[in-house]
């Protein structure tokens, strides 16, 4: 994998407040980065600084290794992007606005843009008038917009805002598709933790403008699953696990003990259990969700 985009230690101050704090991250191809954080940490912000839109107060970002601040016509040739609501002529048919913005950006043929059409599944749709659009439609009508110059990087702040399940599925999609087959590096800001989990490769969390926490999600998430097996006597089923099977990881509960390990341990755990008359009297997953280790990370910040 190679380097997309690479933030070193940005920083932004507005009216004399440091709103994004020495900011370093670096975004692969073929990945599907995630920015989480709670409203005012920054995402808009950062995102703003990637796309162009704001300067850095301090730092640089690089974009296939072009700087911002020294080749911005270079570097900002490879991003493509929806950050605020795309502006789309409601009265023209999905192609035509796709056309009036193709004209603005010069080298971009019929073909291209048919071709772009398909990518995003429009096809059917495209010469109907975005008016008719549903809004995930006319989320991936600017999807196809921000796709036509072929950007290396493509950055979305919030693109399942306001979409109903069906739409962020066929986002979600759509965004997997262009990482896994275009190679393409793909940043999203996001609130609803549940699609960040199934949308992206990694997550990076932001809070007070600082970058807390870069993981994968699958580590993120959890890299080994919590079972709580409901039991009696409680000292007696420790006891004789921690001696047959000393690698598990227990901890007393309530009503039974708590065991970090994977699924195809729990029916040798069971049978041995049962075979020194412990009686089992119920067993459930118990893992942290995205949702747990986020307010886990953020809080302890606070705290
Ligand atoms: N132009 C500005 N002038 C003053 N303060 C600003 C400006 N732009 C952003 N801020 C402040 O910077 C902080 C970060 O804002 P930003 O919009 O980047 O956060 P965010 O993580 O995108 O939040 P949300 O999820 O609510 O959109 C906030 O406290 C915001 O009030």
């Amino acid at each position: 994998m190679s380097s997309i985009v690479e933030l070193k230690n940005v920083s932004k101050v507005i009216k004399g407040r440091k709103i994004i704090d020495s900011l370093s991250f670096q975004v692969e191809a073929g990945e599907v980065f995630g920015f989480l954080g709670p409203n005012g940490a920054g995402k808009t912000t950062t995102i703003r600084m990637i796309v162009g839109l704001i300067n850095m107060s301090d730092g640089d970002i690089y974009i296939c290794n072009e700087s911002i601040r020294d080749q911005f016509e270079k570097a900002i040739k490879h991003v493509g992007a929806i950050v605020e609501n795309p502006e789309m002529y409601k009265f023209l048919s999905g192609y035509e606005n796709l056309l009036h913005y193709a004209r603005m950006m010069k080298g971009i043929t019929k073909e291209k843009i048919m071709e772009t059409v398909e990518l995003v599944g429009l096809t059917d749709r495209i010469h109907d008038k975005v008016r008719t659009y549903s809004l995930g439609m006319r989320q991936r009508l600017g999807l196809a917009q921000s796709l036509l110059h072929d950007p290396k990087v493509l950055i979305l702040d919030e693109p399942t805002n306001g979409l109903d399940p069906a739409g962020i599925r066929e986002i979600r999609d759509h965004l997997r598709m262009l990482a896994t087959e275009r190679n393409m590096a793909i940043i999203v800001s996001s609130h609803l933790l549940s699609e960040m989990e199934m949308m992206c490769d990694r997550i990076g969390i932001i809070q007070d403008g600082q970058l807390v926490d870069v993981q994968l999600v699958k580590d993120f998430v959890a890299t080994e699953h919590v079972f709580e097996i409901e039991l009696h006597p409680i000292d007696k089923a420790i006891n004789h696990l921690n001696l047959v099977l000393p690698e598990l990881q227990i901890v007393q509960g309530n009503q039974g003990i708590l065991i970090t390990g994977t699924k195809e341990q729990i029916p040798e755990i069971i049978k041995t259990l049962v075979l020194q008359d412990i009686s089992i009297l119920g067993i459930k997953e118990v893992s942290k969700t995205l949702e747990d280790r986020f307010l886990e990370v953020t809080n302890q910040r606070e705290g």
